[in-house]
């Protein structure tokens, strides 16, 4: 089915609570298709929350949201098929072989073969894909904590989902394993046009792997674009610094261009530097601006 320029999940003022705790507090987001989107917030911000409401796997308090077109609470085992999760920590089969595993896991998705979709992996395929080539005899609990997460991964994908969720995909990953798998996911999203939301605390994996960020804060979106444009959100968004007679000078400004071509017009200018704010940078300060009364200048 061609879902593309239609939301693959949208949601209308999503609440949750836990025992009459809010923790979503009127959620409203949508992600397109083929768009990677990271959730990103501090502990506690509700992240996993949303994400396991989008898996069907948990009932929502109030609030409109359709997954794939379809309301998560009502998904059949079709829908499901069309969904790969990737948790945060996933202990089962430990007995299991890798290859037995996942060949078990792509027969069970062939009930679901629909037209137009190219059906489950090559469960072997996919093992060299996520680098598991030669761990495919291995039994599951003599894998390492990265072959694990590759695993992890492997699974989420082996039926080609149109909806990737990943959970804190590469906690615990080494920075090579790191990278390995966001170039994974982009290719997954290049070769076949799935849909990534993910969560993490790893801002820098989010500035690398997603085209949009969604900062929660206090059960709400406090922030919502690209990397770059959340970063921007801050104030003096950029930093000019240079030397002049001998000097060392910096100025905070949100028009980098504009000041440099002033300060080089006023002349003898050396070590010119622009340096942008950070998606950190944005984070801490949108975060503390959202979790304490203390007002900072936050521009919209
Ligand atoms: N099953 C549950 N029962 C009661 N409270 C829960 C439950 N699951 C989560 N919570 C609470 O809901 C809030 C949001 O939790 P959630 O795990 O969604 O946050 P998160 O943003 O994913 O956090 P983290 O970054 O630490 O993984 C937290 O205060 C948490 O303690």
């Amino acid at each position: 089915m061609d879902i593309s320029g239609t939301a693959v999940v949208s949601m209308r003022g999503l609440r949750m609570a836990y025992g009459g705790r809010t923790v979503l507090d009127g959620i409203d987001l949508e992600v397109h298709h083929g768009e990677v989107v990271a959730l990103l917030g501090p502990n506690g911000a509700g992240k996993t929350t949303t994400v396991e409401i989008v898996e069907g796997f948990r009932r929502r308090a109030a609030g409109d949201v359709r997954v794939l077109g379809t309301d998560p609470e009502r998904g059949d085992d079709a829908w499901r098929a069309r969904i790969g999760v990737v948790l945060q920590s996933w202990r089962d089969h430990r007995r299991w072989r890798v290859r037995e595993l996942l060949g078990q896991l792509a027969d069970g998705y062939r009930p679901y073969a629909r037209v137009g979709h190219a059906g489950a992996h090559d469960p072997d395929e996919l093992l060299a894909r996520v680098g598991l080539g030669e761990a495919a005899g291995q039994r599951m609990d003599k894998l390492s904590g990265g072959q694990r997460r590759r695993l992890d991964l492997a699974v989420g994908l082996v039926g080609r989902p149109d909806l990737l969720i990943l959970d804190e995909p590469t906690a615990g990953l080494d920075p090579v394993a790191r990278r390995a798998f966001h170039e994974l996911v982009h290719d997954v999203v290049d070769t076949d046009g799935t849909t990534v939301l993910m969560t993490t605390h790893d801002l820098a994996e989010a500035e690398t792997v997603a085209d949009r960020i969604l900062l929660l804060v206090g059960g709400r979106v406090v922030a919502d674009g690209s990397p770059a444009a959340v970063a921007r959100q801050v104030a003096g968004a950029a930093e000019v610094r240079w030397r002049a007679h001998g000097e060392r000078h910096v100025h905070s400004t949100h028009d980098p261009v504009a000041f440099t071509r002033e300060l080089l017009a006023a002349g003898d200018v050396d070590d010119l530097e622009v340096v942008h704010a950070s998606l950190e940078d944005a984070y801490l300060e949108i975060v503390r601006h959202h979790e304490s009364p203390v007002a900072l200048e936050v521009t919209r």
